[in-house]
């Protein structure tokens, strides 16, 4: 059996516009967060899993892991990760199979500049993890893409853009009293439904915005927690990672995500588990339909029965299966390589009872998160678990 992986500790800048700030300040002060959480100092971290995606598009040209690893005070071997919108969870993977194999102490996180540049350059820049042979040329964007698969759903499964609205609601709802979160502002089924309409069925209030922002978790080895007496209430208890094509059209069936099957089957078989014994989830909700599709993925719901749950109050604070307290990348906000971070760290949060919505929650020993790359063609999910 592996040993749990620690986290010591998390922090992440707050979501949204901050053209003042550059991504390498932001991840100073996510990682400069997470040192003070776990009492540890910069050099005593052996490697640094760095997530972006859009680097080019940013102030920051390229070679980001050696360059973060200098911002943060890092001195050891330090490698950026790339895996699209789930570059910063595939990083936490790295970061966790790195102790697995004998590290004490591992940095992860990304940052993300989203919002230096128009929503025009950024839906283009974002189109990079879309399929360049033909989908993108045929002008597929991600709120295209993902429209393509609501729809789809629709025709297989039934459900309405109605349905959908509630996802929006839930979320914006969840993140009123974050104060990290992009948008700290209630919204009804009305105003989903009247929005501007952005790719049909989606409405402004389906996506998730452009973010700036930036988050970092160090984690450590068992041993090393024991040996400098570190307060680690939560660990890594299983990982799991998949891909899968990323043309839509090459799909068996669109409306299924097997890359999120398949990575999330494997980190319950890590951390020995079921989806019955989850109590609280953070998943990918870039858009509305993307939190539905994760929620049967990943063995909570049947496939065409995750629509109602939403609308029925089931994920809602009180619901039986919270899901995404944090606000999600709806409201919370997704600056794409920084989000699989943030989910870290605000799960970790929920789960040790320092998070705004941790009250709501305060029976829960088990969280999932799940980070989805693309069209889902890279996923990460981890199962952060109470330990003694
Ligand atoms: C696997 C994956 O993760 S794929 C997902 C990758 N991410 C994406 O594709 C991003 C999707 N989102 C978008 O493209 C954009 O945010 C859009 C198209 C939804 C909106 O962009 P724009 O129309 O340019 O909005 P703009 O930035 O001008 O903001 C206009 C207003 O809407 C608000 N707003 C913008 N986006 C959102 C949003 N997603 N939700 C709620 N409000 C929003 C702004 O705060 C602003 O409000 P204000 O007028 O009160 O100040």
């Amino acid at each position: 059996m592996v040993s749990d992986v620690h986290i010591a500790g998390v922090g992440m800048t707050a979501f949204g516009a901050s053209p003042e700030r550059t991504a390498r300040d932001m991840f100073a002060q996510a990682a400069g967060e997470a040192f003070d959480d776990a009492g540890i100092d910069p050099d005593a971290v052996e490697e640094l899993f760095y997530g972006n995606f859009m680097g080019e598009f940013a102030e920051v040209q390229g070679h980001q892991g050696p360059l973060m690893a200098d911002v943060v005070g890092v001195s050891a071997p330090s490698t950026r990760i790339d895996s699209a919108c789930a570059s910063s969870g595939v990083a936490v993977r790295h970061g966790v199979n790195r102790i697995r194999g004998g590290a004490d102490v591992v940095l992860v996180g990304g940052s993300e500049r989203m919002k230096n540049i128009s929503t025009a350059e950024g839906t283009e820049a974002l189109s990079a993890a879309a399929d360049a042979l033909w989908e993108v040329k045929a002008g597929v964007t991600f709120p295209g893409a993902y429209s393509l698969m609501a729809n789809s759903y629709f025709d297989e499964f039934g459900g309405t853009r109605e349905d959908l609205a509630h996802v929006a609601v839930k979320n914006h709802q969840n993140a009123l009293e974050n104060d990290l979160a992009q948008f700290q502002m209630a919204i009804d089924v009305d105003d989903v439904l009247e929005a501007p309409t952005v790719s049909s069925p989606f409405g402004l209030y389906d996506c998730s915005p452009m973010s700036d922002g930036a988050s970092a978790a160090l984690l450590v080895s068992e041993a090393f927690a024991e040996e400098h007496g570190l307060d680690t209430d939560v660990a890594i208890t299983g990982t799991g990672q998949a891909s899968d094509g990323l043309a839509l059209q090459d799909r068996v069936s669109i409306p299924e995500t097997p890359a999120a099957v398949e990575a999330g089957e494997a980190a319950y078989e890590d951390a020995g588990i079921t989806p019955e014994d989850v109590d609280v989830a953070e998943v990918h909700d870039c858009f509305t339909i993307a939190e539905v599709l994760a929620l049967e993925s990943l063995g909570f719901y049947e496939p065409g029965e995750a629509i109602t749950a939403a609308r029925e109050g089931e994920t809602t604070i009180d619901g039986a299966l919270p899901v995404n307290l944090s606000g999600g990348l709806k409201a919370k906000g997704h600056p794409v390589g920084a989000t699989g971070g943030a989910q870290i760290s605000e799960m970790t949060k929920l789960l040790r009872g320092d998070h705004v919505n941790s009250d709501a929650v305060s029976d829960a020993t088990v969280g999932l998160t799940h980070n989805a790359g693309g069209t889902v063609a890279s996923c990460a999910v981890h199962v952060l678990e109470v330990v003694e």
